[in-house]
Formats: structure tokens, C-alpha cells, sequence
């Protein structure tokens, strides 16, 4: 008797986003080179369709991850891939992250056609973005600056930077660096001050918790980072603490320390920058989740939960 082997191809749900699909590509290639078999499916999210709002009034929770979800779900995908920013703080109960990829740079930075051009701190220049957190944190430390609106991919942004809609474009080094546009960056934020936000820089990989064991233990070893997953429970555990979704200006950054440790800076800023709440926390790697925690639990104490109330009342 002969035994079958079925080869089954892995079939990698994504956004159509140029960044999207880097994503996705470097996902298929660990996958291949673990010999494993990849198709790469790309699905439409409301993120995607919706462009003319910011994030924040569109409602935060899995515009961006939704459609994938439901892919998951009716088994027309078997992975899906995110940028682990966008990934809601709580996932399904049916769903599960099963990897987190190599962590790129994590900071900030300031893209404009004009090679010259400085960021001072008194600087009265107009600053293209969408994120609340980058609008609050330029408040704070660059107090003459404005913010226009920049939603929609990273050539729909640049697009509006060449139209001349703002002076200079704010995004992640990491998506900048992907899409090979570093070239026209002219100033990187320090992470002391512009803390990101949590997941910023990786790629998450999502499946169905039933999907076959086997087959999940292969994508994990293919895939997973296991330092870049410990920073990043360490973050999300402070962000489902803090109850809020990508469309809060709460920061979180987690690193291992030269002992092993887990080191977790984070905060909130009001969105008028004038109260900044910073935080940080260390603690051996099996409490990763539970320094997320404290580190939120500390900062709502210390008039976060206010600074979301607020918010929250501003938008209703
Ligand atoms: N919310 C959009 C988003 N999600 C992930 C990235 C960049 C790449 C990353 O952080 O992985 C971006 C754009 C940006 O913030 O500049």
C-alpha cells in the first residue's frame, strides 16, 4: 500500500495595496523556500473603498482586516496577511495570529520632494496625515505645524505631495522603506518622542484556529519571529487594555533589552498635544502580556481613561 501525500497550496489572503501585496510576496517567499506552496488572493476591504474619511469616522475596528476574516472563515483563503498596526487589538474567538514577521525600523518620518527641507521646532509648515497619534504628537513637539488629511495608499499620498496638498508627507520608515521611496525622506522622528504605534513595522499572519496543526506548525516555523512576537504581544496587550483601536493617539513600543528582558515604552497625548503621558515598564519575557497591561493600566490611572473620554465625547 502506498501512502498519499497531498500537496496543498497555501492560499494567502491580502489587500490590493502596492504595500499590501510586498506583504504578501514575502510571506509566499518564507513559505516556499520551507517548501510549502503559495497563492496569493487578493480580497477588497472597506479600508480600501472608503478614502474619502479618516479612520476615525469610518469606525475603527477591522476596516482593514474584515474581508479577510470573513476569507478566513469560509476557508476561500487559509492565511491572511496584515500590517500588524491595523490588526484590531481583539481578534476574533475563532481566529487566531499565528505569526509575527521580523519586525522592520519602527519610527516615523518625513517624506518631501524638496531635498532641503528642515523640521524645526517652530517650523509652520503644513504636514500630511490621517493618524490621529502623529497629529497629537506634532502638537506637542512642533506646536506651529499643521495637519492636512493624507488618506489612501502610499501613491495616492505621494500623489497628493506632488499636487502639493501639504509641504511634507508623515508615515512609517518601514512602508516607506518597502516601497523603496526612502530616497525622499528628509527627517526620521526619534522613537523617544514619536513612539509608534503598537505593531508598527511587522506583518501579522492570521488563520482559523481549526486550520489543520500541521499544517499551522509549518506556517509558524516558516513565518514567526519569536522575538518580533513577544514585543508585539507585550504592545497589543496594552492597546486592548487602553480599549482602543488604531484611531486612539496611544503609543506603545516594546523592545528586548541586552538581558533578555522585555522593555515596553508607551503612552497616550491628548489630541490637543498638551497632556503626554509616557510610561515605561521591563520584566522577563514570560510576563510580556502582563507589563502590556500594567503599562496601560497605569497610564489610564494616570488621566489616560480621561484623555479617552474626552475623545470619545469630541466624536459623538
Ligand atoms: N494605517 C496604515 C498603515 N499600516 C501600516 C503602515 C506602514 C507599515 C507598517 O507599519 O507596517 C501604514 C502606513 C503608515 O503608517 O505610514
Amino acid at each position: 500500500m502506498t501512502t498519499e501525500t497531498t500537496v496543498k497550496t497555501i492560499r494567502i489572503g491580502t489587500r490590493g495595496s502596492k504595500l499590501a501585496l510586498w506583504q504578501a510576496n514575502a510571506v509566499a517567499d518564507k513559505l516556499q523556500t520551507a517548501n510549502l506552496l503559495t497563492e496569493i488572493v487578493i480580497i477588497s476591504t472597506k479600508g480600501d473603498q472608503v478614502l474619502d474619511k479618516s479612520l476615525d469616522k469610518i469606525g475603527s475596528k477591522g476596516v482593514f482586516t474584515e474581508e479577510l476574516e470573513v476569507g478566513l472563515r469560509d476557508g476561500s483563503i487559509d492565511i491572511a496577511v496584515h500590517s500588524a498596526k491595523d490588526v484590531q487589538s481583539t481578534i476574533p474567538d475563532d481566529l487566531e495570529l499565528v505569526a509575527f514577521m521580523e519586525r522592520e525600523q519602527v519610527h516615523d518620518v518625513i517624506l518631501s520632494f524638496d531635498p532641503n527641507f528642515k523640521l524645526e521646532r517652530d517650523s509652520k509648515v503644513v504636514i500630511g496625515t490621517s493618524s490621529t497619534r502623529r497629529k497629537a504628537l506634532l502638537k506637542k513637539f512642533y506646536p506651529n505645524v499643521t495637519t492636512a488629511e493624507s488618506r489612501g495608499n502610499l501613491q495616492t499620498r505621494l500623489k497628493k505631495l506632488e499636487d502639493k496638498q501639504f509641504d511634507a508627507l508623515m508615515l512609517a520608515y518601514a512602508g516607506v522603506f518597502r516601497m523603496e521611496y526612502d530616497n525622499l525622506i528628509v527627517h526620521a522622528f526619534p522613537t523617544d518622542e514619536f513612539t509608534p504605534a503598537a505593531g508598527q513595522g511587522s506583518v501579522a499572519v492570521e488563520c482559523a484556529k481549526d486550520l489543520d496543526p500541521e499544517l499551522k506548525q509549518q506556517i509558524k516555523a516558516a513565518l514567526d519571529h519569536p522575538e518580533t512576537h513577544v514585543c508585539l504581544l507585550a504592545e497589543r496587550a496594552f492597546l486592548r487594555t487602553m480599549e482602543g483601536g488604531c484611531s486612539i493617539p496611544s503609543f506603545a513600543l516594546a523592545t528586548l533589552t541586552a538581558t533578555g528582558q522585555v522593555s515596553i515604552r508607551g503612552g497616550i497625548v491628548s489630541l490637543d498635544g498638551q497632556q503626554h503621558l509616557v510610561e515605561v515598564f521591563e520584566a522577563p519575557q514570560s510576563e510580556a502580556e502582563a507589563i502590556g497591561v500594567k503599562l496601560a493600566e497605569t497610564i489610564l490611572a494616570q488621566g489616560g481613561a480621561q484623555i479617552l473620554k474626552d475623545i470619545r465625547e469630541q466624536r459623538s
